[in-house]
């Protein structure tokens, strides 16, 4: 997606080919930074501190991140310590393992002096396949606000969503941004409910620069404020994104997702999640075993932001002493979801809905 008018992706090789470059996030929405990863434990570090982050593109990054340490040691020995280097970074977004696994599978069979480029390669391609997945996610979720939108001729379409599922979070498009990017370019007048998503504030400072910056109505809400506005009928629908689905339908994403599904069914709103298939992890039956981050304490405690200066600085909002949890995550069970709008269609949370639209992993037995 565009900023200033000029295309970006989240993550690209450099130009010259000597190094990976990322829109740095942990500096946004106050300045737009690119960082150089020009070794495997910059793509870890990026993965780990959140330079990048985002189910997809946690994904993507640690394929480059496997480029760049294919250049350090193609050896069968430098394929496996990166595998596992780049595993630990993060564990809860299924596409670290997905885009690890197929990573191995394609550089391990060939010799070293091949490996470099065909890392490049897959890299290159892990990347375009997201971009066209996510696009095509947009296409179903259209339909889905299009529907919405035809039952109230002539008034705004009120979206709701929680964390960044945007194209920040993704290689291009984003997920649960794509249905909302595409209903604005068909003119469809949509409004954006902005959640901003305690503790690291991805739906205020990631979410609402991307909309803004594609110049989508929005407004920033505090966590809390959701139930509210649904039982008001200020919400016509939600749309999240997930860092892992299993196979009944149970979808891990940002915490507080969980809440806004249990409002969203209180009062009726439509709940759906927009996800690539690399993100459903087929290895799952339900959604208890996904493994949930827990995070540092200082991200609860102190909020980072421009200060009255104009300086970007941090303060703390919690009595010296107070301790403070951080689970990253949580799990919204199946029966609270609408629907899954995936790269082939909309989808009920259910092992049926899920397999009849990859019929293919049924007769995988899953692995
Ligand atoms: C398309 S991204 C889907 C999810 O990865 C997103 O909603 C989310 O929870 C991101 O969490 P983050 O901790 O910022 O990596």
């Amino acid at each position: 997606m565009k900023v200033n008018g000029i295309h970006y992706r989240p993550v690209w090789q450099a130009a010259d080919g000597s190094a990976v470059e990322i829109i740095d996030q942990t500096k946004l929405p106050h300045e737009f930074v690119v960082a150089r990863l020009t070794s495997m434990a910059d793509a870890a570090h990026a993965i780990r501190a959140m330079l990048v982050r985002g189910a997809p593109l946690i994904g993507a990054t640690a394929a480059w991140g496997l480029w760049l340490a294919m250049r350090e040691d193609a050896s069968d020995a430098g394929l496996t310590s990166a595998y596992e280097a780049l595993m630990q970074t993060r564990p809860t977004a299924v596409n670290l393992r997905w885009a690890l696994d197929a990573g191995r599978a394609k550089l391990a069979p060939l010799p070293a002096g091949e490996r470099v480029e065909a890392a490049a390669a897959f890299a290159r391609h892990v990347c375009d396949e997201d971009a066209e997945l996510n696009h095509s996610i947009g296409r179903h979720g259209l339909e889905i606000i299009r529907a919405i939108a035809a039952k109230k001729p002539g008034q705004t379409v009120n979206v709701l969503t929680h964390c960044n599922a945007g194209w920040l979070a993704t290689v291009d498009w984003g997920t649960a941004t794509s249905p909302i990017y595409q209903a604005h370019d068909a003119g469809i007048p949509i409004h954006v409910w902005v959640d901003e998503t305690r503790p690291r504030n991805q739906g205020a400072f990631l979410t609402a620069w991307e909309l803004g910056n594609h110049g989508v109505d929005h407004t920033v809400i505090v966590d809390n404020a959701g139930g509210h506005l649904m039982q008001h009928g200020q919400v016509d629908l939600c749309i999240t994104g997930t860092d892992r689905t299993s196979a009944n339908g149970d979808v891990a994403n940002k915490i507080g997702t969980y809440l806004k599904a249990l409002a969203a069914h209180d009062n009726g709103v439509p709940f759906y999640v927009a996800l690539p298939s690399p993100t459903i992890d087929w290895t799952l039956a339900d959604g208890f075993a996904i493994p949930i981050e827990e995070r540092s304490a200082d991200e609860v405690t102190r909020i980072p932001g421009r200060l009255d200066d104009g300086s970007i600085g941090a303060v703390t909002i919690t009595p010296e002493g107070s301790k403070a949890a951080n689970p990253a995550f949580d799990v919204t069970p199946a029966r609270l979801v609408t629907g899954l709008i995936t790269e082939r269609g909309t989808a009920p949370a259910t092992p049926e809905g899920l397999l009849g639209l990859f019929p293919e992993r049924r007769a995988a037995g899953e692995d």
